[in-house]
């Protein structure tokens, strides 16, 4: 289903730990760490759980305890409210998992 885009600057403003992604697409981006591996893994999982409930992907890569995410609409061709609604429960899982 194609949602309405959102301007990514203003989802950024209301989500203090997300930015603007760099590149050429309309996407929000945050960097998290956590404690260690399993930490960093623990909070992926979650989000993945999430991820296919909402049918929602995030764009994401981890190396050891740092995780990128990027997240954007592929279907909407920028930034939709599902991806704000998925940012909200990443900074959520994050933060439950002691990632910063
Ligand atoms: C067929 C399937 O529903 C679509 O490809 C879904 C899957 N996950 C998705 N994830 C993201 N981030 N954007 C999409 O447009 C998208 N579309």
């Amino acid at each position: 289903m194609t949602r309405p885009t959102i301007d990514p600057a203003a989802a950024a403003a209301d989500l203090t730990a997300w930015a603007v992604a760099p590149g050429d697409r309309p996407a929000l981006h945050r960097a998290l760490t956590f404690k260690d591996f399993n930490a960093a893994f623990g909070f992926m999982t979650r989000v993945a759980i999430k991820a296919e409930t909402m049918d929602h992907h995030p764009e994401w890569s981890n190396v050891y305890n740092r995780v990128e995410v990027l997240l954007t609409t592929h279907d909407a061709g920028g930034v939709t409210e599902l991806d704000t609604t998925l940012a909200r429960f990443i900074d959520e899982a994050a933060a439950g998992l002691g990632g910063h």
